[in-house]
């Protein structure tokens, strides 16, 4: 990654009473999209409003658009396009309304993009914002978000409490922003799926870790499912490549993280099957992988 980045948390933590959020560093390039993926609780909103400068770090250093937060919060964010799910607009206001409003504050508003995306979300301008579904007010916000164009859009779960065309219709929208380089996307998700189809960049976050932050292709390229004759008895060589192994008689299933063809044949047994996996498999065995270290460096 050689240009700036457009947002680096580096060495973050911060504590709550009954949560830590431990040593945090992310960056993301222009012109990408990076997926933050993580259990109920992981983190993943505390990591955002870090970001954001909604809240201050205890340690460790967050600059945004290369802002150093949250002291130049108001300069970072005339640029950023943030949008999480406990957001509320105006309820008696029309979506008009707040179309006017936001083209007032920021000189970047596309009203031509703006009304493409009413069409394409299919909304109505004229309908009072306390008449929407919650489908149709997450869809709102990103209308908003989106219309003014910003360098990055940070979006806090942005395609809960949506349909599955509502959701297809949104990462498309997602996508096609990126068609213009220097724009791009953090966005927070349970949805492994949505992260598969879209993002360039991933991050697992578990119990206030970061277990995984890699390029999406590469990762889902490092990690396989291994299936190998052995007779009963006969150990294998601990590997550290091997993250999870279940035996079933002659039988060894292997969940490894960097897979290489070099490295299977240094495996010295015979292979049956090797499987690509799903990123919610990998998603599921990084994350007990990393519980599993860290119980054993905490025992
Ligand atoms: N202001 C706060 N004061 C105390 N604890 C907090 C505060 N904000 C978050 N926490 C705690 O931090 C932990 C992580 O919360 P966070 O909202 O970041 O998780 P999340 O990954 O976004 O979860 P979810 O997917 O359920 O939205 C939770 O245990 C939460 O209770």
């Amino acid at each position: 990654m050689s240009a700036s980045p457009v947002f680096e948390m580096t060495g973050v933590s911060k504590a709550f009473p009954f949560f830590t959020l431990n040593d945090v560093s992310l960056r993301l390039a222009p012109g990408q999209i990076m997926g933050l993926v993580g259990p109920n609780g992981a983190g993943k909103s505390t990591t955002i409003r870090l970001l954001m400068g909604l809240l201050t770090a205890d340690a460790g250093e967050v600059r945004l658009l290369g802002r150093a937060m949250p002291r130049e919060q108001a300069a970072a964010k005339a640029d950023v396009g943030f949008v999480s799910d406990d957001m509320r607009l105006f309820p008696h206001a029309t979506l008009a309304w707040h179309m006017d409003f936001t083209a007032a504050i920021y000189p970047g508003w596309d009203a031509a993009y703006a009304a493409q995306l009413l069409k394409r979300f299919g909304l109505r301008a004229e309908q009072p914002v306390k008449g929407l579904s919650t489908g149709e007010h997450g869809k709102a916000l990103l209308l908003l978000a989106l219309a003014r164009r910003p360098r990055l859009l940070v979006l806090d779960e942005p395609t809960s409490g949506m349909d599955p065309v509502a959701r297809h219709e949104l990462l498309t929208e997602f996508m096609d922003v990126l068609r213009d380089e220097d724009r791009a996307i953090l966005f927070s998700s349970h949805n492994t799926l949505d992260v598969e189809r879209i993002s360039d960049r991933l991050a697992f976050i578990d119990r206030g870790r970061v277990v995984a932050a890699s390029d999406t292709a590469d990762f889902l390229e490092r990690w396989r499912r291994v299936q190998l004759r052995l007779p009963p008895g006969q150990g294998l060589a601990t590997l550290p490549e091997v993250v999870h192994c279940e035996r079933d008689g002659g039988l060894a299933t292997l969940t490894v993280d960097g897979f290489s063809e070099a490295w299977l044949a240094r495996l010295g047994a015979p292979v049956q099957a090797v499987q690509r996996m799903s990123l919610e498999e990998i998603f599921v065995a990084a994350v007990m992988h990393s519980r599993h270290v860290q119980e054993g460096l905490a025992a």
